[in-house]
């Protein structure tokens, strides 16, 4: 029988069946439903290959009306298309190069700091919930916002993440998300008004579409967000960072201040691949396909399996033991490692933000290495989406 995946998402988190599988006897590809309607799931660098293949597949209306509203707001990049993709593309790429990148690390440096001031020297004890903050009030530094109100926004931002896993979750996103648009629209009406400049807000409240227009205040405040809310998100992999070390005690003094940049890499990398965040994508096949056996007709939705790729048993010895020596002197192929998509970063829709994440971890895990008393859970729930290291 196909099996109906959206009820096991919710229940059974990345627990969820299909090509989960620890043997190299994985199959390509799983006929499953979501919300009733047949999909295909795709999993390792052959799968993901063809779901960014952008000939083959699009992503208007891939990712289902009620998630992808609540996750990344009305009017998204995320469901558009080619030349109206590449416009919108180009606002967070402008945002992220690697000027872009360098101060997004300054403010989480500058962040971190102020909190090791205000707390002291150890890892907090709500690790998850302190890094959030510390998180969100760089992002909104950086995007151009100050500090109004950040430690109130860097909650709802986490709220909206929070949103995917759970009826309750999701109605405190959609109320957290609101507010947040509330914020960022006006910010974006300001921006207009106002001076001219290259913070993010600017870039953001000036983009045009690929007619030569204005995006709407709603879409641009979407957008914003889209620049804000992930940084946020990086909680997630922080909060893993002291569980990683306990794991391996051998790497504490290669990433803390007195190792080295390439073990510090190297970890953040395995972080990545080992502790699942995101647990698939979604997109439409354009025309009817077949793909080892199965047929796709058109429109109907194709799923990269994200944590299946990133532990594909063909692709990592020892998938499901956390190894940072991997990436070693290594850094990973577009299809074969996906935490943030996969491909091309300017034509497809592999996430923008990787770069900074990369450094945002270096920086946490340097910091996380360094502290006196690393403390914290020693398992997570892997049936929650998204994951944390509970107690
Ligand atoms: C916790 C860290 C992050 C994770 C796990 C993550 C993951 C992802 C994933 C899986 C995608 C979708 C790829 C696809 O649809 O093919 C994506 C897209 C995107 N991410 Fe990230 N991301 C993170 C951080 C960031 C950051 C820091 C930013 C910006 C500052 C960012 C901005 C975006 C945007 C704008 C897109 C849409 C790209 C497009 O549709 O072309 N992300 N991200």
């Amino acid at each position: 029988m196909t099996p109906e995946i959206s009820w096991q998402l919710l229940t059974r988190g990345y627990l969820t069946e299909p090509l989960m599988a620890e043997s190299s006897e994985r199959p390509a590809a799983r006929r499953v439903r979501v919300l009733g309607r047949p999909a295909l799931l795709v999993a390792g660098d052959e799968g993901a290959r063809l779901f960014y293949d952008t000939e083959l597949m699009s992503r208007q209306g891939a990712v289902p009306a009620p998630l992808s509203d609540e996750i990344f707001g009305v009017g998204t990049i995320h469901g558009l298309d080619g030349s109206a993709h590449r416009h919108r593309k180009a606002i967070h790429l402008q945002s992220l190069d690697d000027a872009g990148v360098v101060a997004v690390r300054e403010q989480v440096v500058r962040s971190w700091r102020e909190r090791i001031d205000r707390d002291g020297e150890q890892v907090p004890e709500q690790l998850f919930g302190s890094l959030s903050e510390v998180l969100g009030v760089a992002a909104l530094r950086w995007a151009g916002l100050g500090d109004v109100d950040a430690i109130r926004r860097s909650r709802d931002l986490t709220a909206i993440v929070e949103g995917l896993g759970s009826p309750a979750r999701y109605l405190r996103g959609r109320l957290a998300r609101r507010r947040c648009e509330a914020w960022a629209a006006d910010a974006v009406r300001a921006a207009r008004r106002g001076v001219d400049g290259s913070a993010p807000v600017n870039v953001v409240a000036s983009a045009v579409d690929d007619q030569g227009c204005l995006l709407p205040v709603e879409v641009a405040a979407v957008e914003l967000l889209n620049l804000i809310r992930p940084q946020v998100a990086v909680a997630y992999f922080g909060a893993f960072v002291p569980l990683a070390l306990r794991t391996r005690p051998d790497w504490v003094e290669r990433v803390g201040s007195g190792g080295d940049a390439l073990s510090c890499r190297a970890f953040g990398h395995e972080i990545r691949r080992h502790y699942p965040f995101v647990p698939m994508l979604a997109a439409r096949a354009r025309e009817d396909l077949s793909w080892h056996g199965h047929h796709v007709r058109r429109g109907q939705r194709v799923l990269l399996h994200v944590v299946a790729t990133n532990h594909d048993p063909a692709r990592w010895d020892h998938p499901w033991s956390f190894r940072p020596e991997r990436f070693l002197g290594y850094e990973p192929a577009p299809y074969e490692f996906v935490p943030q998509g996969g491909g091309n970063v300017e034509r497809g829709h592999r996430c923008p933000g990787e770069p900074a994440v990369v450094e945002v971890l270096h920086v946490l895990v340097r910091e996380l290495a360094d502290l006196p008393h690393r403390r914290g859970p020693l398992r997570f729930d892997a049936s929650r989406i998204p994951a944390r290291p509970s107690a």
